[in-house]
């Protein structure tokens, strides 16, 4: 746990429910500021909850909740202000120009004209937006107005940048692109980040994520340290059913479409033992545990349906950040 006033966030047994539906049932954590924080859970988990009550759009029914500091409930103007929102759903005025959006909403902020200028060069700087200042903001392309947003979420210089999935429905182009400049302006302006996110790959790059399942934080940590302890995961595809019945009293358990699937400490045994075998299987892959094997370990349940499968000793997704 980080000192008083060193986190950005704070949370302390955190419940909401909407009638009947408990879709909190007491969040405990706590952010270090500057901190790239990432919420990793699926549908219904309680992400969006979570990100109402920090965003004051939601009130507090039970605990404690901090932003940089300041309680949501009692100081609620002053953690907005805390605050950059980036929705899933697009929210540019469209009509607006590029720079008429940061203008506007540095007005709303109450931004004095001379700083609200200099400001929004600055944020369109950092997200290579500066030509298309003037563009009408409705011919941008997804990634482009995406990258606006994030400029648009900083302009007011909060303490905090909240992401919720911010890349759907983007390519893997534009999400490399949105990317990049999350870390140019993180390394750039110290802001801290929160992703919603029920992607793996783009949990795997933050420095804490908390795991959530119906509405309970069943892990918080790095995710090198969350992985820890879970070893190698070894994969095999288009198992002949005799070896399959004999595999399946070892160390495998019945994975996704078909497949085999162990968790062993290292693979290298388990790969030689299988030596003789391993020609009449449809495909191999030998993978360090992934946030995704966390989620699994912890629920029993996969967060996705299928990971990709590699050769043995391909990039694994862990070193290879997936597409960062
Ligand atoms: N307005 C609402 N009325 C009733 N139940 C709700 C409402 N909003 C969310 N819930 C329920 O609360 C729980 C948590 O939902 P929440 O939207 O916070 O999860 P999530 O992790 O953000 O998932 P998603 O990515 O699907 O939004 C779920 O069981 C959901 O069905």
């Amino acid at each position: 746990m980080t000192e008083p006033g060193g986190a950005v966030i704070e949370a302390r047994d955190v419940r909401f429910a909407y009638g009947d539906v408990q879709a909190l049932r007491g969040v405990t954590l706590a952010v270090p500021r500057g901190s790239f924080f990432a919420l990793l859970g699926p549908n219904g988990a309680g992400k969006s909850t979570f990100v109402s009550l920090l965003s004051t759009l939601l009130p507090l029914q039970g605990g404690d909740l901090r932003v940089a500091g300041l309680d949501v409930h009692r100081s609620a103007g002053a953690v907005r202000r805390a605050l950059g929102l980036v929705f899933q759903e697009p929210s540019l005025d469209e009509r607006l120009t590029v720079l008429e959006n940061l203008e506007f909403h540095g007005q709303i902020y109450g931004m004095p004209g001379r700083a609200r200028r200099a400001r929004a060069q600055e944020v369109l700087g950092i997200v290579e937006l500066l030509e298309w200042q003037n563009a009408t903001a409705r011919i941008l392309s997804r990634g482009m107005k995406r990258r606006l947003e994030i400029a648009r979420g900083v302009m007011h210089r909060p303490e905090l940048l909240i992401l919720d999935e911010p890349t759907t429905g983007l390519d893997v182009q534009s999400r490399r692109a949105v990317w990049s400049y999350l870390d140019s302006l993180r390394a750039q302006t110290g802001v801290s980040l929160l992703l919603t996110t029920h992607q793996i790959e783009e949990a795997e790059g933050a420095d804490l994520v908390a795991v959530v399942d119906r509405g309970e934080v069943l892990a918080l940590g790095a995710p090198d340290d969350l992985r820890a302890g879970l070893g190698m995961v070894v994969t095999l595809r288009g198992v002949p059913d005799d070896l399959r019945a004999a595999l399946l009293g070892g160390p495998f358990t019945a994975g996704a479409a078909g497949s085999l699937v162990a968790r062993v400490p290292d693979a290298g045994p388990l790969l030689s033992e299988l030596g003789p075998q391993l020609h009449r299987l449809g495909g191999v892959s030998a993978q360090p545990a992934s946030l995704e094997d966390v989620f699994l370990n912890l629920t029993g349940r996969a967060l996705r349906e299928e990971r990709p499968v590699v050769g043995v000793g391909a990039a694994s997704p862990v070193d290879g950040r997936g597409f960062r």
